[in-house]
């Protein structure tokens, strides 16, 4: 990265950037304390300083929320299309001017570098472009019975208030993947952040005040006991769908309490992506997949390459090419420039990385690069490639969440094939190889929501993106990204 701020101008600018964050429960408009009054700090993983507090909502706080969200969504739904398109679409040109704004903000509470944050908020801001543009394109359809007496006119609705849930790892792409058609479709909405990054969501409120969004169709409490106030809003009986992006244990928990109300369900969950090198790969292409399928937002995203299957002829030679990539990285503080990798989010995040390669290698591995934490203060751990990982280790049956690259080999297409699907996740899955029938042909036998072939980035605002098996239901972006938020309704009219 170029850039001729230098790093306490750029701190500087990060604290005058989140000094403008409004912190409070943001209900029907405004902004207020807690009714606890209670408030939690945040925290810079690389600094390990509190950067803001913010208010820590509750129960009162979410009944607030989620009966403001249930009186506001008739009149909501009955907005011209247009309107809210327009809304979004504000909404984009604001997040666009205030880019770099933004991911000082993202970067300061998530610790991932700054370009990176700016790469995000594009991201972000992309997904309130594509619905935009969705929301005045949600159609309807008119047939007659088979029998020729009636007509079936068929309408596309909002399904009413959502409960939005989202995680720490790209604090604002997460809400606006949400947050965007949500509004496009017409619902109201309260909406939790993650605890650890607040500050990104908050933020977005006030784009969104700013680009005309009425009071009470977007609500926000943060909080840092997260039952305290995503229950009360599951068993409010207002809520009409669930849509959260986290771990699959709280999905789980999350299903019962939706079964509770029948309420529509998105789950967004965890990941265990495997990624294949065959022998016949072009090798830098697959090495530079494998490090961006890797390494973007260092190794912190459900997508991430957990598991890095390589034909044996080519295993060893390619595990060095990918330690010479990863070790080359600078690592540091996000908001130093020239850092390419961030800290992980959090120390039990690091423990947990820690943790993992430490078993692998107990169970045989061999240390490429890193396997170990800088000697610094702040949640870093080092970039690590791992070869001859055996099949118990655990790294390959847990999500790493972290800069830690697996590499397995295999021999034969069969065996690839059985090692990617033997885990109960199914979200993204990878392969390299030139050969055209192969890359079909594994494609489709991958058990997951999205395959990348011969590319090692998956994600795209027009792009369905979710998973099967453990990894969840439903998709978020594309064309169908705005049906999780629609209810058919039909009427049946005689053509007498
Ligand atoms: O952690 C989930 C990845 C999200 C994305 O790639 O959009």
């Amino acid at each position: 990265m170029t850039s001729n701020v230098s790093a306490p101008d750029i701190s500087e600018r990060a604290r005058e950037a989140i000094a403008k964050v409004s912190t409070g429960v943001f209900v029907d408009g405004q902004w207020d304390d807690a009714a606890s009054g209670a408030r939690f700090n945040v925290v810079n993983p690389a600094t390990e300083e509190v950067i803001a507090t913010v208010a820590d909502g509750g129960p009162k706080d979410a009944l607030h929320a989620i009966e403001t969200a249930g009186r506001v969504q008739s009149e909501w739904a009955r907005t011209a299309p247009r309107e809210r398109g327009e809304i979004l679409r504000r909404a984009y040109d604001l997040l666009m001017v205030r880019q770099d704004e933004l991911a000082l903000i993202m970067t300061a509470e998530m610790g991932k570098p700054l370009a990176e944050a700016k790469g995000e908020v594009a991201y972000a801001a992309e997904f309130f472009r594509w619905f935009s543009e969705e929301a005045v394109r949600i159609g309807g359809d008119v047939t007659t019975t088979g029998d020729g007496k009636n007509r079936i006119l068929v309408s596309r609705e909002p399904v009413g208030p959502c409960v939005l849930v989202t995680p720490w790892n790209f604090p604002l792409a997460m809400g606006t993947r949400k947050i965007g058609p949500a509004i496009a479709a017409g619902c109201t909405i309260v909406f939790k952040p993650a605890a650890l990054t607040p500050l990104s969501s908050l933020a977005l409120a006030d784009v969104l005040v700013e680009a005309g969004l009425p009071p009470g169709v977007l609500n926000i409490v943060c909080t840092t006991k997260a039952s305290s106030v995503v229950s009360p809003w599951m068993s409010s009986g207002v809520a009409r769908k669930i849509s959260f992006t986290g771990s699959t244990e709280v999905g789980v928990r999350l299903l019962e309490q939706a079964a509770q109300h029948v309420m529509r369900s998105s789950m967004e969950l965890g990941g265990n992506a495997p990624l294949i090198v065959f022998e016949d790969a072009d090798l830098d292409r697959a090495v530079e997949g494998a490090f961006a399928a890797k390494m973007r937002n260092m190794g912190e995203a459900c997508t991430a390459a957990n598991r890095i299957f390589v034909q044996r002829p080519v295993a060893e030679e390619f595990a060095r090419r990918l330690a010479a990539r990863l070790g080359a990285l600078r690592v540091g503080d996000g908001l130093e420039p020239g850092t390419e990798v961030g800290p992980l989010v959090e120390e039990k995040a690091l423990r947990k990385v820690q943790e993992l390669v430490d078993d692998a290698i107990d169970k045989g591995a061999k240390v490429v690069c890193g396997g170990n934490r800088p000697d610094r203060a702040g949640y870093f751990y080092s970039p690590t490639v791992l070869s001859d990982v055996s099949v118990q280790a655990d790294l390959l049956t847990t999500e790493i969440f972290g800069p830690v690259a697996p590499v397995i080999p295999f021999d034969t297409e069969e065996e690839a094939v059985r090692m990617a699907n033997d885990t109960p996740w199914g979200l993204a899955g990878y392969l390299f190889t030139q050969d055209v029938d192969r890359g079909f042909r594994v494609s489709e036998a991958l058990e997951v929501g999205m395959v990348g072939l011969n590319t090692g980035i998956v994600s795209n605002p027009a792009a369905p993106f979710g998973g099967i098996k453990a990894s969840g239901l439903g998709r978020e972006g594309g064309r169908v990204g705005i049906e999780e938020f629609l209810e058919y309704k039909y009427m049946a009219v005689p053509r007498a």
